[in-house]
């Protein structure tokens, strides 16, 4: 199903148990503004190439909106759409003064050079700056972008509105950027996982992992639920995929996959296809890369117990329909993978308050934000009598429709 039809099914389901009425539903659909530039930019090789960018600002009733940057060959202008009504929603479950948004441009980064990564950014950021703002719109890293992206976006920026370091997040350190929100995303995982697990009297050491995508998101949570005593099992990246039943040695994982561009070749485990990986046997699913990938074609063949979203829409709503019939239980990207919007938000703070907070106070913080999240979420689960994907829904469209009544906005 395609990823705005399977977001804006997930809010209708919300949107009628919270019974809300159908004006300001509609309202809180429709995104407030849709961008699409044309980036051209000079090749290394002297020809120009073009490149189509989006940024959708789907809500801002509670505050700046918030979302990341995508670089990925199939970013479009519907998927672009759906991430950021997520992000509206995910900002709301996390409880910080956000509302959503989300950009892409439409490229393959691992087919260009940084320069020509720079010239990208640089042409993006010339064409929307207008459009963003430290009070108004804040990008932040998402899938083929990183803080050097981010380092690019400020400077680019900041040539037009003078010197603004919390005009985005996921900064560099040395820019700006937060200690801790590099790991923020899949710490916030381990800490949805921690809190899901201990529900039904279990704890991350001795439960077997299987991740998809070994980027931002998957590697650190391979590393962090690793050093809580998980058992990595199986990790696949765009490269390939690696298996070993008593646990990958993720620190070389990671060593081999930054000297390879991947882990293809990784010799600590056998190599297996990467389209069974989903339906390996372990304990906990961790799809960490595209949205779309548990679907009713291998839905009924997953034989993990708990599914934790790290990527964005990784399940379709038919496939929602069996794993649950299977009694898998699903923790929901709008709550799963929101440490890493909790951390920028610590990160935007700081750099409007000019105070930098230690590691540990960060990640502290994050752990307050994601077990209230979670247990918000449990709350809306027992009240409207649902699953946690629709608890987390009913919990985010709720504070969002709440502020945009405070603001007469509904009407
Ligand atoms: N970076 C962040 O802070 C956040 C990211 N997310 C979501 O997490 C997911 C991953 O994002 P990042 O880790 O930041 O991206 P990334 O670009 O750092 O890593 C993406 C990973 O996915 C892998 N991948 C791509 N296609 C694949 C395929 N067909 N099969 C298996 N692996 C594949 C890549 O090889 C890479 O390892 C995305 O859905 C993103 O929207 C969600 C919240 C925050
Ligand atoms: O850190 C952020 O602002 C946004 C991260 C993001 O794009 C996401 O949560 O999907």
């Amino acid at each position: 199903m395609n990823a705005l039809a399977a977001t804006s099914r997930n809010f209708k389901q919300a949107a009628k148990l919270l019974g809300l009425d159908s004006k300001l539903e509609k309202s809180l659909l429709i995104p407030f503004r849709e961008i699409k530039v044309e980036c051209t930019i000079p090749k290394d090789d002297g020809t120009l190439a073009s490149y189509v960018g989006f940024r959708v600002q789907h809500d801002n009733a509670r505050g700046p909106m918030k979302g990341g940057i995508r670089y990925h060959h199939e970013v479009e202008p519907d998927e672009v759409n759906a991430l950021a009504q997520l992000m509206t929603w995910k900002t709301a479950v996390a409880n910080i003064p956000y509302g959503g948004a989300k950009g892409g441009i439409g490229c393959s980064p691992g087919d260009l050079s940084i320069s020509e990564l720079e010239r990208l950014t640089r042409v993006f950021t010339q064409k929307i700056h207008d459009l963003i703002g430290i009070h108004t719109d804040v990008p932040a890293p998402d899938m083929g972008t990183n803080g050097q992206t981010m380092a690019w976006i400020l400077d680019e920026y900041s040539k037009f509105h003078g010197y603004s370091p919390a005009v985005v997040t996921g900064k560099p350190v040395d820019l700006g950027g937060s200690l801790g929100r590099d790991a923020a995303t899949g710490r916030g995982v381990l800490f949805a996982t921690e809190a899901l697990l201990a529900e039904h009297g279990k704890s991350i050491a001795g439960q077997r992992f299987v991740i998809q995508g070994f980027g931002n998101v998957g590697s650190w949570a391979a590393q962090l639920i690793t050093e809580a005593g998980g058992k990595v099992i199986a990790i696949s990246d765009v490269t390939g995929a690696v298996k070993n039943i008593n646990g990958l040695d993720i620190a070389k994982l990671m060593k081999h996959s930054a000297e390879n561009r991947g882990i293809k070749g990784f010799e600590g485990g056998d190599a297996v296809d990467s389209n069974s990986l989903l339906t390996e046997e372990c304990d906990v699913l961790i799809p960490a890369a595209l949205g779309g990938v548990i679907n009713k074609d291998n839905a009924d063949d997953i034989k993990a117990k708990y599914i934790i979203e790290a990527a964005n829409h990784p399940t379709d709503p038919e496939a929602d329909e069996i794993l649950a019939k299977k009694g898998v239980l699903i923790l929901p990207d709008i709550l799963a993978n929101s440490g890493g919007v909790t951390v920028s938000y610590f990160e935007w703070v700081q750099n409007i308050q000019g105070f930098m907070w230690d590691e540990e106070k960060v990640n502290r913080e994050l752990k307050t934000y994601m077990t209230r999240a979670f247990r918000d979420t449990k709350e809306m689960c027992s009240s409207h009598h649902c699953d946690l994907r629709m608890g987390a829904f009913t919990l985010g469209v709720n504070r969002v429709a709440r502020a945009t009544v405070l603001r007469g906005w509904e009407a």
